[in-house]
């Protein structure tokens, strides 16, 4: 008898199996050091009604796939969060030589592209802020540190919900470890890192809590560029170039000199600012109470 009787149909294959052939570039969404992010429409029926996906691969590897993307693969494969962007699966190609990552594609784009648009209030930015804190507390009860939070890397979904959409450099802090260490590469975020990040290299859950601080400035700005970490950052230490400007950032942030308060900022987020950037990492609070400030301050 035949595997399957006339007129049944095949279970669908693993829905997570993206099949090169059937996926139709549409354009590049990002640039990143080590690959990029396209959008593509994902049509096995070749007729249009197809998905879009956001697809992320790596710059052509001589053949082998870094261990390092396998696990950045694996991670946002295990996380299922509201506020983080979800997985959909893998392409894979040449027997497995490249791989590439689908996510759920979000067509408004990063807080970088959004707020300067749609001018919201300071309460609506506040919930912004508070989901975020919410995807990053999953992020951290999961021992992992995100170690490039920014509104670039925040998605929107819609007025009321954003999502962490980006894990490229997250990485797993062992039980018992505080720090993760890491040699120094080319273009790091130098003005979303922590003092200890610049000074030692040293990244933990406490470096995540100074990048949100450095993202909250950003969503409160609207992310207005003139008034972006860099162009705020470089007026403070004057004309510097290529190494010179981590250690006069260094110097600066240890003279305690930090980004200005924005002009609607509200007093107690400036103070909340503030405590993300105490020099020492254990002054720094942790996400869950941010969520419960946040919660204060907004109603
Ligand atoms: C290989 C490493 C690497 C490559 C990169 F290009 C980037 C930078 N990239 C990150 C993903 C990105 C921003 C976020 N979050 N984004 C995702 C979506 C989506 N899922 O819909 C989206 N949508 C959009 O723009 O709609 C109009 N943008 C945007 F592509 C920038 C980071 C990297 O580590």
């Amino acid at each position: 008898d035949p595997a399957i009787s006339p007129g049944e149909t095949l279970p669908d294959s693993d829905p997570s199996v993206f099949h090169k052939r059937y996926l139709k570039e549409l354009r590049e969404l990002g640039e990143g050091h080590f690959g990029k992010v396209t959008l593509y429409l994902y049509d096995p029926a070749n007729d249009g009604t197809g998905e879009r996906v956001a697809v992320k691969a790596l710059k052509q590897e001589n053949g082998h796939v870094p261990d390092g993307w396998i696990k950045e693969i694996e991670i946002l494969k295990s996380l299922y969060h509201s506020n983080i962007v979800k997985y959909k699966g893998c392409c894979t190609e040449m027997g497995g030589q490249v791989v590439q990552l689908i996510m759920e594609y979000l067509p408004l784009g990063s807080l970088r592209d959004y707020l300067p648009k749609r001018k919201l209030g300071v309460p609506q930015c506040l919930m912004f802020a508070q989901q975020i804190c919410m995807g990053m507390e999953y992020l951290h009860s999961k021992r992992y540190i995100h170690r490039d939070l920014a509104a670039r890397n925040v998605l929107v979904e819609n007025d009321n919900l954003v999502k962490i959409g980006d894990f490229g450099l997250t990485k797993y802090i062992p039980e018992g470890e505080i720090y993760y260490r890491v040699r120094e590469d080319g273009d790091s975020p130098v003005f979303w890192y922590a003092i200890e990040c610049l000074k030692e290299s040293k990244f933990s859950f406490s470096s995540d809590i100074w990048s949100f601080g450095v993202t909250l400035y950003e969503i409160l700005t609207r992310c207005d560029h003139r008034q972006s970490p860099p162009v705020k950052f470089s007026e403070m230490m004057g004309a510097t170039q290529g190494q010179m400007t981590v250690m006069v950032l260094i110097k600066l942030l240890e003279k305690n000199l930090r980004l200005p308060c924005p002009k609607d900022c509200p007093h107690e987020v400036k103070l909340l600012m503030e405590q993300c950037w105490a020099a020492d990492p254990a002054q720094r609070p942790s996400f869950g109470p941010l969520i419960e400030k946040l919660e204060a301050i907004r109603r």
